[in-house]
């Protein structure tokens, strides 16, 4: 499990820790981890060009130790000072390590190193580091901790930051290396392990491993009927196509047995697809609303009075007030989340994190706003960010597969919570699975999941 800890917590934690280790070995740790990352991303130290851009704080500090490291190997590092102060330490140990102290000539290094802020950053960055940051605009830069300018407890980006290539974070990963846009401006992001000690994670993104401990498995004795059955009301005689995408979602072998009880005007399409997929019945979860245009009220009321869990998505989003305090997953896209909460899009996609918790604490379920980087939050604001996936993901279809298999995965006993984040997660890992040929289309997702799953480490 990947885990986000707030800055308070962070700052908890490093107190603790501070309190029982000799002065600056903390930073040490840090800084040290952060100069074999550089190293590792320039291939080797000698004769390359490195420029720090150094913040007042301990940021600076960071990257002043591992410019230290990095000139000690041979490295030609100039530190651009964006303060009247910096970290002395630091200052001191890159002079004794070769290093330099300004006169700047932006074009010339091979490397940047963003040290401007990270946990302590406030606001909108000052102009100085802007400047700084348009001076080096197109040298890879690897940013220390956090990408100076976004924030770093929500994931929000309100102004000029740094686009780093990698991110070198200490002692636990912040919810701007996970949550949109944020996460974008990271790069691939790098744990250094510092030895904090930290409580509970309020976002976290799952992993291989965790998702194969969570999979529902056969056992020796199960029965089609005691693995789950999923029903699915999706599709209409305007969209059929909606429903034989919910069912391939749901019919991916997670459950032991799907059943359609949809538009008629679907059920022969279906029936050709899908021929273990049978009528209405008794489910232990519902899929509803993919493609359901004008049936999507009723669905979902007849949904609700069966008393099972179940995904709301698409057309019934409108009715997800009916399922309020149920044990269910509302699956809307951003669009749809703004129409839910009578906000703008942009607004939406400004603040994923905020939306998304706000939607699950007024609806009382689960809310899985899809995206880039999904977000699953539960109504007591914890949070599970999807990161597998790949872009030619974003293809017409794909949410109705991601309905039908989270469906499953209710049917099969997973809470709603686990159900949307394992499911998502799959849907993510398939669609890069089933890509790695080319583009790909939503059923191509759909029949990537058992390949997939075969490929889960064995718990
Ligand atoms: N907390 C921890 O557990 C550890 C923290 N370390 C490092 O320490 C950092 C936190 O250090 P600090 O608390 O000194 O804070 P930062 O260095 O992140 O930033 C604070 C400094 O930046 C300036 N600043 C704030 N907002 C700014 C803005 N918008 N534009 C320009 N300058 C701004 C402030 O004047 C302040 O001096 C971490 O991100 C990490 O890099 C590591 O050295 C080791 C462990
Ligand atoms: N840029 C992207 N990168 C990765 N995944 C994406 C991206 N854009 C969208 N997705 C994913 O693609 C799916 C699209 O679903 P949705 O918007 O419901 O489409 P549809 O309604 O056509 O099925 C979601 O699972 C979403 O998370
Ligand atoms: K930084």
């Amino acid at each position: 499990m990947i885990r986000a800890h707030t800055t308070p917590q962070v700052r908890a934690a490093e107190a603790d820790l501070l309190a029982r280790l000799p002065e600056g070995a903390l930073m040490q740790r840090a800084a040290t981890g952060l100069g074999y990352a550089v190293l590792d991303l320039l291939g080797a130290a000698y004769g390359r060009r490195v420029l720090l851009l150094v913040g007042s704080g301990d940021n600076g500090g960071d990257a002043l130790y591992a410019g230290a490291l990095l000139a000690r190997r041979g490295a030609q590092v100039e530190a651009w000072l964006l303060s009247s102060s910096a970290h002395e330490g630091g200052v001191a140990a890159l002079r004794a390590a070769g290093g330099r102290i300004g006169a700047v000539r932006p074009a010339e290094f091979d490397v940047v190193v963003d040290g401007i802020v990270g946990i302590g950053g406030r606001g909108r960055l000052r102009p100085g580091a802007v400047a700084a940051l348009e001076a080096v605009a197109g040298v890879p830069v690897v940013a220390v901790d956090t990408p100076s300018g976004v924030d770093v407890d929500t994931g929000e980006v309100d102004g000029p930051h740094v686009t780093a290539d990698v991110t070198v974070t200490f002692g636990t990963h912040k919810t701007c290396h996970l949550v949109d846009p944020a996460a974008q401006a990271c790069g691939a992001v790098h744990l250094v392990d510092i030895g904090l000690d930290l409580p509970e994670a309020p976002v976290e993104a799952l992993q291989a491993a965790d998702v194969a401990a969570l999979v529902p498995r056969p056992h020796l004795d199960d029965h089609k009927y005691t693995r789950g059955v999923v029903g699915v009301r999706a599709g209409s005689a305007a969209y059929p196509g909606a429903a034989l995408l919910s069912v391939a979602g749901a019919a991916c072998g997670l459950a032991g047995m799907v059943r359609y009880d949809g538009d008629p005007a679907a059920l022969d399409l279906v029936r050709a697809a899908h021929p273990e997929v049978v009528g209405p019945g008794r489910v232990q979860a519902w899929v509803v609303g993919s493609g359901s245009d004008t049936g999507a009220e009723d669905a979902v009321h007849r949904s609700v009075a069966d008393g099972v869990p179940l995904v709301v998505d698409a057309d019934a989003l409108a009715f997800a007030a009916l399922a309020r305090g149920r044990p269910a997953v509302l699956t809307p896209h951003a669009g749809e989340l703004a129409r839910m909460l009578d906000v703008d899009r942009a607004e939406v996609e400004a603040r994923w994190l905020e939306h998304a918790r706000l939607a699950a604490r007024r609806y009382d379920a689960v809310v899985l706003l899809k995206g880039r980087h999904t977000v699953v939050a539960r109504p007591d604001g914890r949070v599970r960010v999807t990161t597998t996936g790949t872009p030619w993901l974003a293809t017409a279809g794909a949410g109705d597969v991601l309905g039908g298999l989270i469906g499953s995965l209710l049917a099969a006993g997973l809470d709603p919570f686990a159900a949307a984040s394992v499911g998502s997660w799959l849907h993510g890992a398939a669609a890069t699975l089933a890509s790695r040929h080319g583009p790909i289309v939503a059923s191509d997702v759909a029949a990537a999941v058992p390949a997939l799953v075969a490929t889960l480490p064995t718990p």
